[in-house]
């Protein structure tokens, strides 16, 4: 059980109707802080009512919600949204303002010293890949798509609060920039330590981001829970075939290295010395077998020759202290990965 102090939201039977037409039915949550919570459904289907709710954007009709073990209802909006950052697809930066104004405005807002502002608004630019000296004095219609949803994101970060909400962030990108701008957001060393709700469409992006996800249709939870429980061990019907079309690409992205590692070979049929064995394909055992696959792919076109083949190196994890480090090729993280598979689907 979470404390009700290290829980940075609680939503409680939340509810809300237009018209005839409930479109948040009985909504539940509690988020512990440092938690990424994505809200995945169809078109429709309540998820931004949803998360408007959380920072008074739309007030429920029924339930409340706590950030912080606080109420909502019992503190001025003004400090609420003062303390929980807001993204949406369509950016809203301000047209005849720069970047770095842009960025600058909420700390600007809350009084803080010109000098402060100007400290924070370059860190940020630099950690979202857009110099300051180059992008800061820039404005926004000068920027693509992808530097404007970074910019839209700074500037929800600047004045540093604890929890964000995103709204479909990476929507109006088209799928590449929206793949790269989505790794960069997963290694932002700042968001990994905030308590994020983010609401997509796209399954793929809810996997990648998510801690848990909330699968909802007509306004109602179908499932509340970890990528893996919502694949492996889906609730009903709605939730199994909503992720039907995507279901190999999404367990590629779910399994791990330490989930396939009892269905290896026990001893590398190939002797060592041939191998190509640098620090960079010693993999920690938490990563995916899609990062598996895409860097033993990358490896192979580089090093392979006669005789020879890719392999990553695994390190042990703790359960696994009698194997020191595994080696895996292409083909023997295949098989194993069908064979977890098959486990993993076992009820
Ligand atoms: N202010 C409003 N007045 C009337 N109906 C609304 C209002 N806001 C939302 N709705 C309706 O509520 C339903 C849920 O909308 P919401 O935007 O929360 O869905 P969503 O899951 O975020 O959809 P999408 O993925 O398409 O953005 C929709 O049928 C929408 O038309």
């Amino acid at each position: 059980m979470t404390s009700s102090s290290s829980l940075a939201i609680q939503a409680h039977q939340l509810s809300k109707r237009y018209g005839s037409h409930t479109v948040v039915q009985n909504v539940s949550f509690e988020l512990p802080a440092g938690e990424t919570l994505v809200l995945l459904g169809p078109s429709g289907c309540g998820k931004t009512t949803l998360l408007r709710m959380l920072n008074r954007l739309v007030e429920p009709d029924a339930g409340y919600v706590a950030i912080h073990g606080q109420d909502v209802r019992t503190q001025p909006v003004a400090d609420l949204r003062r303390g929980i950052g807001y993204v949406i697809q369509q950016v809203g930066l301000l047209p005849h303002y720069t970047v770095a104004e842009n960025v600058g405005v909420v700390p600007r807002l809350l009084g803080q010293e010109a000098s402060q502002v100007a400290a924070r608004t370059e860190e940020l630019l630099r950690r979202l890949h857009l110099p300051p000296e180059r992008y800061g004095g820039q404005y926004p219609h000068q920027l693509s798509g992808g530097q404007q949803q970074r910019v839209g994101l700074a500037r929800a970060l600047a004045a540093n609060p604890p929890i964000i909400l995103l709204d479909e962030p990476f929507g109006a990108l088209d799928p590449i920039t929206r793949a790269s701008i989505r790794r960069e957001f997963r290694e932002l060393e700042e968001l990994r330590r905030k308590t994020v709700v983010l609401v997509t469409h796209d399954v793929t992006e809810a996997f990648e981001l998510a801690d848990r996800i909330m699968l909802l249709n007509a306004g109602q939870v179908q499932q509340l829970g970890t990528p893996r429980e919502l694949l492996f061990r889906p609730a009903n019907n709605f939730v199994r075939s909503f992720f039907e079309a995507e279901k190999l690409s999404l367990q590629l992205r779910t399994l791990r290295l330490t989930d396939v590692l009892a269905y290896t070979p026990t001893e590398s049929n190939m002797p060592i010395t041939t191998h190509y064995k640098s620090e960079y394909n010693i993999l920690p055992p938490t990563v995916t077998i899609q990062q598996s696959i895409e860097l033993l792919s990358t490896l192979s076109a580089k090093h392979e020759g006669p005789g020879e083949e890719a392999v990553v190196w695994v390190e042990a994890d703790n359960s696994n202290a009698d194997r020191a480090l595994t080696s895996l090729s292409l083909p023997q993280l295949m098989a194993a990965f069908g064979r977890a598979l098959q486990q993993v689907q076992t009820p």
